[in-house]
């Protein structure tokens, strides 16, 4: 494991997991917010800011979607990082299919934006980020804070008129994107990462309660906060659309897969086919980083075959009460 402390970059940090084999993860640093109010330091602004993300990430592939439904391509820039990760943490190989330069800084390890934000940072090296190109430094790089503030402070410079946060079901969407962070989108984590058998087995328990959970739920509704696709979608989104391909086979998550779901695998195909979306994911990559950068899970860094998925097979679920916003609807 790497990290950088007092701005120097280690690479002798060896612990995942606390002395009961839990995975923790660590504390985000940058935590300023952009705001739509002309007293803010960072105020939303097309071609001020940037983002850093590598396609692999369930983190950084939340900003991705986000910027794509709302339409602020032009807006915020994006550099993509290479899947794979070694030592020297996350890289720019432009030569590599899918990846770019880093058009801002050009730097050749991403730990070099960190460290130009702050000379004396002390933190690990993580995609998502967003950069303010004005300030030359590092806003924020918590994945639910960019996706929040992309989402409702930039509808001054966004080309579609999407909420994914209405007034209305604030509350719930919160409470739901909370609800599975520790069971779901880091829950494969501790799973995958578990340093005990003990810690494994309680990760994997409240992984697939949660599934569970949420399958019973989307039965009669087509989204996850009711009959709007919301944030709490896409936070859901990004695990699953890994999970049969990755984490069932790669994190030991295997009691069952999505595609044997009733009705999260109809649910992740809605999602997937929803106009934005199946451009943001790049399955090569995801596969590529999670079987090749963990070698104490997967030493010999082959990466699995399968499945075979159909992402745009047929579903239902536009029968179920609930619809698109009406600016990401397919033309008739
Ligand atoms: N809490 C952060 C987590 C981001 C994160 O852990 N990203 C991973 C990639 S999936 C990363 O960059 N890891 C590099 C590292 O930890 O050194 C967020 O949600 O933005």
């Amino acid at each position: 494991m790497n990290k950088l402390v007092d701005g120097e970059w280690r690479t002798d940090i060896d612990e995942y997991t606390n002395e009961d084999g839990e995975f923790e993860r660590g504390e985000t640093t940058f935590r300023d917010r952009v705001e739509d109010d002309p007293d803010a330091r960072f105020q939303p602004e097309a071609g001020r800011y940037h983002l850093y993300v590598s396609y692999a990430c369930p983190w950084a592939h939340r900003t991705l979607l986000i910027r794509s439904l709302k339409g602020l391509e032009d807006a915020i820039s994006v550099d993509i990082v290479d899947p794979y990760r070694d030592d020297g943490g996350w890289q720019f190989t432009p030569e590599k299919e899918g990846c770019t330069p880093d058009t801002v800084n050009g730097s050749d390890y991403l730990r070099e934006v960190y460290q130009e934000a702050d000379p004396d940072a002390t933190c690990r090296v993580t995609v998502p980020v967003l950069w303010d190109k004005r300030e030359e430094t590092i806003v924020n790089n918590e994945s639910e804070e960019v996706l929040r503030m992309l989402d409702t402070e930039f509808d001054s410079v966004a080309e579609r008129d999407v909420d994914l946060y209405p007034e209305g079901y604030r509350e719930e969407v919160d409470a739901i994107i909370d609800d599975i962070y520790d069971p779901i989108n880091n829950g494969v984590y501790r799973a995958g990462f578990a340093g005990s058998q003990d810690a494994y087995d309680e990760a994997v328990d409240e992984l697939f309660a949660a599934l569970d959970h949420w399958d019973e739920v989307l039965a009669d509704q087509r989204y996850l906060a009711g009959d709007r696709l919301t944030e709490a979608d896409i936070c859901m989104f990004t695990t699953l659309v890994r999970f049969d391909e990755v984490y069932h086979t790669h994190f030991k998550c295997n009691v069952k897969a999505i595609h044997e779901y009733d009705n999260l695998w109809p649910y992740l195909r809605d999602l997937y086919q929803t106009p934005g979306v199946a451009e943001t994911v790049n399955m090569d990559h995801i596969k590529e980083h999670y079987y090749t950068t963990h070698p104490d899970v997967n030493p010999k860094r082959l990466i699995a075959r399968g499945p075979d998925l159909h992402f745009d097979g047929e579903h239902d679920r536009d029968e179920l009460p609930g619809s698109l916003p009406t600016e990401l609807l397919p033309l008739a």
